[in-house]
């Protein structure tokens, strides 16, 4: 379980959004919505611990994770936080095995192999492709197939299905239904219906004027 508690996030005098309350179990999927600019990236970013928030705090389980420091924190996004960014943020000069690899934490029981995760996002015999060569729809895919290998307890996923076609988007969502129902706890920004029928709970952050 993932909880957020009385969480805010300013930067200087502009408060982004503040008093937010969440918790999301394992096996629920969480939909974050909200206009451009209201700080649903930002949000994610705190839950990963990419970012910090300025109030508040986030609890996994029993940890406290806003007080951990900073290696600790890497520790905790490394094992727990699988994270499907808007930009994808794969390594475009390596090839799709290797970026496969980075996907790997230190726990020994991968739920699948990459062989499996790969023919899973209908990418099977693509090992040896540079990323760049791969066009948009593919390189979201192997995006995925990262996530399947991670399987990690907790799946934040950015607008995952704002640059795909209808067959890509909807690889997005049975992909985020599987790892929900293997109980991952997934907190997805999106605006997408399908997705947003899957959700057990919603939260809309609202733009500010400041
Ligand atoms: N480090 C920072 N310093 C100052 N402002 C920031 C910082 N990080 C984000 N912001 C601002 O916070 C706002 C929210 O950004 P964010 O990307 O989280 O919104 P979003 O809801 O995900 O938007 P979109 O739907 O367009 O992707 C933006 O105006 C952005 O410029």
């Amino acid at each position: 379980m993932i909880r957020v508690d009385g969480l805010g996030k300013s930067f200087g005098r502009r408060t982004l959004w503040s008093g937010l309350e969440i918790t999301v179990d394992g096996g629920q999927v969480a939909v974050i919505t909200g206009l451009s600019g209201s700080g649903k990236t930002t949000l994610l970013n705190c839950l990963s611990l990419l970012d910090r928030p300025t109030e508040g705090s986030i609890t996994y389980g029993r940890t406290e994770v806003t007080a951990l420091s900073r290696s600790a924190g890497r520790r905790y996004r490394r094992d727990n936080i699988g994270y499907l960014f808007q930009d994808l943020a794969l390594i475009e000069d390596a090839t799709v095995a290797e970026n496969l690899r980075l996907a790997r934490t230190t726990r020994r029981d991968h739920a699948i192999r990459q062989q499996e995760a790969l023919d899973r996002v209908d990418l099977g015999g693509t090992e040896k492709e540079k990323v760049f060569r791969l066009s948009g729809g593919e390189q979201q895919r192997v995006a995925l197939a990262q996530l399947l290998i991670k399987s990690p307890p907790i799946l934040l996923l950015d607008e995952p299905t704002s640059a795909l076609d209808n067959v890509n988007s909807g690889l997005v969502v049975d992909i985020m239904s599987e790892l929900a129902t293997a109980g991952t706890a997934v907190i997805v920004a999106t605006h997408n219906e399908q997705i947003r029928e899957c959700a057990d709970i919603e939260c809309e952050l609202v733009l500010q004027k400041n």
